[in-house]
């Protein structure tokens, strides 16, 4: 899954791809690369980014998606507000990316089971109103797994089929790197509950902490495609990533390693 974020402010790329035509080429470059989806995004998680409208996150994303999607791109629309994903639906996007689970916008779960989409309900505790760093688990692995059992039940109350679900731990949402890195160790004790479960580590903070002091984002990169790597070995559904060429070529490393395994 390649990140294109329609924005001015995210962390890791911020600007570079705010402009519809820039956007559209960025998402046809990630598919060369080898992206199977490309999932797009009008409003920054990033803690402190300012908040958008969704008049305004609906102008930035539909042109792209529908763009997108008009050539057989399957897309994804990453946001927390219902009527961006109804009119991304409608663009042609196949699942709409909620950072919040659907606890951003109690529309959000109908407009989803409406559309039959195909739904990430992502861990997020809190989401917007805690301060990331200040978050504290007893288990955070056990923590995680219950609390987005609690959405499933939730969403799935509110019409959505269970077979259109995909969670996602929330690497770096309300969360430490220590966390970050337990949630990844024991991330079979969230596909235990029988989703398929998407990874976003691409470029995050707790990755920049095994690299020299100062080291410029895409540096991160290379972290990213081992935890590609790793998360593929362990049966992750998708890893969303910024920088696509070098998941695919990790990801085709796996493919050639566990061909070997099978002589
Ligand atoms: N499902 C999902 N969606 C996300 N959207 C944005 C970000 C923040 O990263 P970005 O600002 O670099 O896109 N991370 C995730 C994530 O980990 N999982």
């Amino acid at each position: 899954m390649g990140v294109v974020n329609v924005t001015p402010d995210s962390f890791s790329d911020g600007g570079r791809w705010f402009d519809a035509d820039a956007a559209i080429a960025h998402g046809l470059d990630l598919v060369a690369q080898g992206a199977d989806i490309v999932d797009v995004g009008g409003e920054s998680t990033r803690p402190g980014a300012a908040r958008v409208e969704p008049a305004e996150e609906l102008r930035r994303v539909v042109p792209v998606i529908r763009e997108l999607a008009g050539r057989g791109i399957r897309v994804s629309v990453d946001t927390m507000h219902a009527a961006t994903a109804a009119a991304a639906v409608e663009a042609g996007a196949e699942i709409i990316n909620d950072v919040s689970a659907g606890l951003a916008d109690e529309a959000m779960a109908a407009i989803a089971a409406e559309t039959g989409a195909r739904y990430v309900a992502m861990h997020w505790r809190g989401h917007l109103d805690v301060d990331d760093s200040q978050a504290e688990y007893a288990d955070v692995a056990h923590e995680v797994r219950d609390e987005l059992a609690a959405r499933v039940d939730a969403l799935v109350a509110a019409g959505i089929a269970p077979d259109r679900l995909i969670l996602d731990p929330g690497l770096g949402f309300s969360k430490r790197a220590a966390h970050n890195w337990e949630m990844l160790a024991r991330l079979g004790e969230l596909q235990a509950l029988g989703f398929p479960v998407l990874v976003g580590a691409s470029r995050k903070r707790f990755l920049g902490a095994l690299l020299p002091e100062g080291a410029p984002v895409e540096e991160r990169d290379l972290p990213t495609a081992v935890i590609s790597a790793l998360s593929a070995e362990a049966g992750a559904w998708a890893v969303r990533v910024h920088d696509v060429t070098a998941t695919r070529r990790a990801l085709d490393v796996v493919g050639a390693w566990q061909s070997g395994r099978r002589g």
